[in-house]
This record gives structure tokens, C-alpha cells and sequence, in this order.
């Protein structure tokens, strides 16, 4: 079983619901579609009404032959079967085009419920749960889980089609029809007895399908790095077991499904077997005609077909259930953030305070320890340090991105838990190393964050942004079409529409991730022009990686393992021996003008 379940576990928000909570909350998306729903029972009455009394009008049918001409005869049951056929069809077509309606909406409600709660999580759900993971739950979830509907009105449609018959078989013979009855039971008995199974075998499977995205998903996005380094037989190599995973766990669940159908037909078998037997003797004991005799085991042949269907039924509705339990239990995760108010954050000057924050993306490893600085309204501080200091997590913390476990994050001297997260967020200007566009038009991307905003608005922040120069490099200007993530665009470019996003939003607080790639000295430049625009009067963090930055930052904040080590102006802080020195001597010396490779020095601070 150790293969078998390999990557297969449940995901930390995954929950357990009961079967009758989960059919609740299954039932209240039927709600909408209710008037339809109620079509459909109408139908499915009239075409089970129709199937299960043919033979029965058949054979009533046959025993008017005394009394009238064989044409009449053959008219009669001919029209019967002609009529009963059109009504039925009829009703199967118009009931299979409102399930397919009831279906889709279904679907089309649970994914955007899915989606929308998909949105509402905070970016370490992101960061700790694969994407293709999560995609799987939106797609392949939802598919499955419209099984539980298909599978729903299937259950109503045969039962009517048994009740009807049993009547029917009540009829022709009570003594046969409590035969047949007494072994109802049985088989229902042996439809249960899979359930638990079933349901663990489909849950196995749509895990399974969400790795094998997840994994597809990954390789997919980073198949630029791994053609760069040849790896494309370590991702082959890698996926092989993976898919030969799902391939087992494909192979154990039809197996189970293949089961149950032959051993149910089988009971049948068996029952219908006592039936000839007893109703012979019946026969011979002239207890029953032979006509008669006939049609009840020509009934009984009607009623296990949908008896051993709604058994079997248990088992694939347990498939349903399994995929709308990954559903429910995605749109129930809970938030990581816990907000304490509503408070409005209008007017916000950008004060930030760290007192004594603790915080740890797990509970094995500390990442800040009673961390505390305060960075004035207005000022720009930079962040220097070695790889793995800090400096995004401190940037992450103030974006709301993540929850300390301890200690306060003031802004403006209030808790930072206390804003509306949504407008509080609204208020800061992010800007990540390698900014993403989306596919649209460059004003597009501009007017991201503000969409109302009009072309002209757009144009000025546009052209403010190194002097709007970089714009005409563009084919197209500000109406140059983007590509996915913005790959027909350099990097300064997309620096250059972040920071025309930025300008036109005008936030509070920046915070930046400047590019550690060096652009052309051009859009170097433009990009410094830009800066200088969107930094002056805004309290701004950046971790930095070009001189120019950390030489006009008011105060910088050299971090070592999550603690300050050193902070001040550049000037300052290379007068005093420590570890921004060093820090400058390895990362940040070559980009000085006054640097002599020759003499490996700086020649003018
Ligand atoms: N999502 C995450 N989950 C778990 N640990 C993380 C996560 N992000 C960062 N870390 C860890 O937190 C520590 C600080 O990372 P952080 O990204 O803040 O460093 P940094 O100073 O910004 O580094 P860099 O300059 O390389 O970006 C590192 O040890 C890192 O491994």
C-alpha cells in the first residue's frame, strides 16, 4: 500500500464530513433549480409509467383475442407498443436535456464558489499548497462532483421504475411478487457493504488526479530553467513514477466498480432461478396460467435491471461524494490571517512600527525573533543582507501577506490587524523583482489596480515614468499587446509599466523587490527617474541591490538571521567597521562609477 499512497495524503485544510451533511450541502445547490427539477420527476413518472406497463398491456392485449379479428389484435398491441415507445422517448429526451441544464448549472455555481474562495486565501495558502493541486479541485473536482447530481436523478428515475413494477408484479401474482421482494434486501445489503470502499478508492483516485497535475503543472512552468540545464529526462524520469502510480490506482478502483455489477447480476441470477422454479410448480399445480407466468418473469427480468443499477448506483455516488468532500473542504479552509477589526485606513500617513515580532511560515523554524524597528512616515529605507536574512519576509509581514505568531506590526501607531484588509492593502504599492502582466494591452496592466481610471491618466503616469521615452521603443505604444506574464516584454520594461502602475495608484507605503538582473544603462536610467517619482514623500521599503538605492535611502537596515545588525545612512555605515562593510565590498562596490578594477577599489565613497 506504501506505493499506493505516495504523495496521496490529505491536504492540511481537507475535512472530514458526514455523508448527511455533505448531502445537505449538496441539496442547496439544487435549490435554484428546483421548478426543473420538479420537470424532471414529472417525466421520469410518465417514461418509467410507460416502460414498466408494456409488457403488462402486451399481454392484456393478447387476452382480448376472443373477442375481436386478429388485425384488430395485432393493431392494438402494435399501436400500444408504438405509443408507449413515442411517449417514452419523448420524456427521455426532454428529462435528459433539463439534466444536462440542472447539471450545468451546478457546476457552473460550485466553481465559482470554489474559485471565489480560492481568491479570499491569503498567499501562504498559496505558497504551501502546489497550484496544480489546487487547480485540480476547481476542474476535475467539479466534474465529479456533478456525478452526484447525474447519479441523483438516475436514483429517482429507477426507483419509480421499481415501485411501478413492483406493483405491477403485486398484480400478475402476490405469492411470486413476495419472492422477488424478499430478496430486495440482499441485494441492497451487498450495494452498502462497498460503500466505505468505494468512497476510499475515489478519494485515492482524485487525489492521484491533483498530483499528477500538480506535477504536470510545475514542470510545465519551469520548463524554460530545465531545457536551459537539460533536465528534460529528469522531469520525464520523475513523472514516469507518478504516472505509474495513477495507473495503479486507476487500475485497484475499476476493479472495485467491475466487482460489484457481476456479483449483484449474480444474486439476480440465483432469484430469478427460484422464480422459474416456484412459479413452475404453480404452473403444473394450475395455481397459475402459463401466460401469466410468463409475464411475471418477463417483469422480474425488467425489475433487477434498475434494482442491481440503483445498488450499484451507491457505489459511483460514493465517487461524487468523495469529490464534493475536496470541493467543500477548499471552500471551507480557513483563512491563516486573523483580522481583529474593520477599521478604515483613509488617510494614512505610513508609520510602521515592529515591536517584538516573532514569526516563523512554520512552527519548526523562526525566521524573525523579537524583531522590532520603526520606520518613520515618508522615509525609505533599504534592506541589505545576505540571502535568507529577511528582508521579504519583513516586506511579506507589512503586505498582510502572512500573521505573526507574536509581538505587534503598528501602522500609523494602530494594530495592523485591526484595517480592513482590503483597503488597507489598496493603500500599498508593490512592486516584485520581475513584475507579472497579464495578457492585455500595456494601459491594461497600467490600470490594473486602478481600472477606472481614465486613457489620459493613464498616458500622464505613463510619460512621467522616465520621461515616457521607454514607450517608444513599443510597437504599439501604451496599446502594445502583453503576453502571457509579459515574455514579449524585457525586464526594464516590465519594471517600467510597475512603476506607472505604482505611480497612477498612488499608495502610502511602497514596498520593493528591485531587479537584481542589470538592464541597459538606458532604462537603468529611466527606471532611476521612475523611482525617484514614485519614492518622494512615501514611506518606502526596498530591498536593495543597486548602490544608487542604498546611497539615497534615508536609513538602511543591514539583517543578519532576522536581527538588525547594523543600520544608518550608507555614508555612516561605511565609516564603521561590520558586516555592511563587508556587504558592500562583495555585492556593491563594482557598481560605483569611482570603482578602479585595476586597483579593486572605490576610489571616491
Ligand atoms: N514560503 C516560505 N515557507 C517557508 N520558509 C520560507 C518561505 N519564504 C522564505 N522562507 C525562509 O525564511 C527565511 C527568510 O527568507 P526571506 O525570503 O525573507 O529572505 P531574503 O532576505 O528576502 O532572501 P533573498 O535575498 O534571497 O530573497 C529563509 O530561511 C527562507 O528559507
Amino acid at each position: 500500500m506504501g506505493f499506493i499512497m505516495d504523495g496521496l495524503e490529505a491536504e492540511a485544510y481537507d475535512r472530514k464530513y458526514t455523508a448527511r451533511s455533505l448531502i445537505a450541502r449538496i441539496a442547496r445547490y439544487f435549490r435554484s433549480s428546483l421548478l426543473l427539477m420538479l420537470a424532471i420527476c414529472g417525466l421520469l413518472v410518465i417514461g418509467a409509467g410507460m416502460d414498466a406497463a408494456l409488457p403488462f398491456l402486451i399481454a392484456r392485449g393478447l387476452d382480448v383475442r376472443s373477442s375481436a379479428t386478429e388485425w384488430d389484435v395485432i393493431m392494438l398491441v402494435g399501436g400500444t407498443i408504438l405509443a408507449t415507445g413515442c411517449i417514452s422517448w419523448l420524456c427521455m429526451f426532454v428529462r435528459q436535456w433539463f439534466t444536462a441544464r440542472v447539471i450545468g448549472d451546478i457546476v457552473l455555481k460550485v466553481r465559482l464558489d470554489v474559485f471565489q474562495a480560492i481568491l479570499k486565501h491569503d498567499l501562504s495558502f498559496f505558497t504551501d499548497h502546489a497550484s496544480g493541486r489546487i487547480v485540480s479541485r476547481v476542474t476535475s473536482d467539479t466534474e465529479d462532483f456533478s456525478t452526484v447530481v447525474t447519479l441523483t436523478i438516475n436514483l429517482i428515475s429507477q426507483l419509480l421504475f421499481i415501485l411501478i413494477l413492483a406493483a405491477i408484479l403485486m398484480v400478475i401474482n402476490v405469492h411470486l411478487a413476495l419472492i422477488v421482494l424478499a430478496m430486495v434486501p440482499l441485494i441492497i445489503l451487498i450495494a452498502l457493504s462497498f460503500r466505505r470502499a468505494a468512497r476510499n478508492t475515489s478519494q485515492r483516485m482524485q487525489r492521484m488526479q491533483a498530483r499528477l497535475n500538480a506535477n504536470i503543472q510545475e514542470s510545465i512552468s519551469g520548463i524554460a530553467i530545465a531545457k536551459n540545464f537539460r533536465q528534460e529526462q529528469a522531469i520525464y524520469a520523475e513523472f514516469q513514477p507518478i504516472n505509474a502510480q495513477a495507473f495503479r490506482v486507476g487500475i485497484q478502483q475499476g476493479l472495485l466498480f467491475s466487482c460489484i455489477f457481476p456479483l449483484l447480476l449474480t444474486v439476480a441470477g440465483i432469484g430469478m432461478a427460484v422464480l422459474v422454479y416456484v412459479g413452475g410448480q404453480d404452473v403444473f399445480a394450475r395455481a397459475l396460467t402459463i401466460g401469466s407466468w410468463l409475464l411475471f418473469v418477463q417483469s422480474v427480468n425488467l425489475f433487477w435491471m434498475p434494482l442491481t443499477s440503483v445498488a450499484s448506483f451507491w457505489s459511483q455516488f460514493q465517487q461524487g461524494l468523495a469529490a464534493s468532500e475536496r470541493v467543500f473542504g477548499l471552500i471551507d479552509a480557513e483563512s491563516n490571517l486573523k483580522q481583529s477589526g474593520c477599521a478604515s485606513s483613509d488617510g494614512l500617513r505610513g508609520a510602521i512600527d515592529f515591536k517584538d515580532v516573532t514569526f516563523g511560515y512554520s512552527d519548526q523554524k523562526e525566521v524573525l525573533s523579537h524583531f522590532s524597528t520603526t520606520i518613520r512616515a515618508g522615509e525609505t529605507v533599504a534592506l541589505v543582507g545576505h540571502t535568507g536574512a529577511g528582508k521579504s519576509t519583513l516586506c511579506k509581514l507589512i503586505a498582510r501577506f502572512y500573521d505573526f505568531q507574536a509581538g505587534q506590526l503598528q501602522i500609523d501607531g494602530q494594530d495592523i490587524r485591526s484595517f480592513n484588509l482590503q483597503q488597507y492593502r489598496s493603500q500599498l504599492g508593490i512592486v516584485p523583482q520581475v513584475p507579472f502582466l497579464f495578457t492585455g494591452s500595456i494601459a491594461d496592466n497600467i490600470r490594473y489596480i486602478r481600472p477606472s481610471a481614465s486613457d489620459d491618466q493613464v498616458a500622464v503616469a505613463a510619460s512621467q515614468i522616465g520621461q515616457g521615452t521607454w514607450l517608444e521603443a513599443l510597437p504599439d505604444g501604451l496599446n502594445t499587446l502583453v503576453e502571457e506574464g509579459g515574455k514579449n516584454l524585457s525586464l526594464g520594461q516590465r519594471q517600467l509599466v510597475a512603476l506607472s502602475r505604482v505611480l497612477l495608484q498612488n499608495p502610502t507605503i511602497i514596498l520593493l523587490d528591485e531587479a537584481t538582473a542589470s538592464v541597459d544603462p538606458l532604462t537603468e536610467a529611466q527606471i532611476q527617474e521612475g523611482l525617484d517619482l514614485i519614492l518622494a514623500d512615501r514611506t518606502a521599503i526596498i530591498i536593495a541591490h543597486r548602490l544608487s538605492t542604498i546611497r539615497h535611502a534615508d536609513r538602511i537596515l543591514v539583517l543578519s538571521h532576522g536581527q538588525i545588525v547594523q543600520e544608518g545612512t550608507h555614508k555612516d555605515l561605511l565609516q564603521s567597521e561590520g558586516y555592511y562593510q563587508d556587504i558592500y565590498q562583495r555585492y556593491f562596490r563594482h557598481q560605483s562609477p569611482s570603482y578602479e578594477p585595476e586597483k579593486n577599489l572605490v576610489v571616491r565613497l
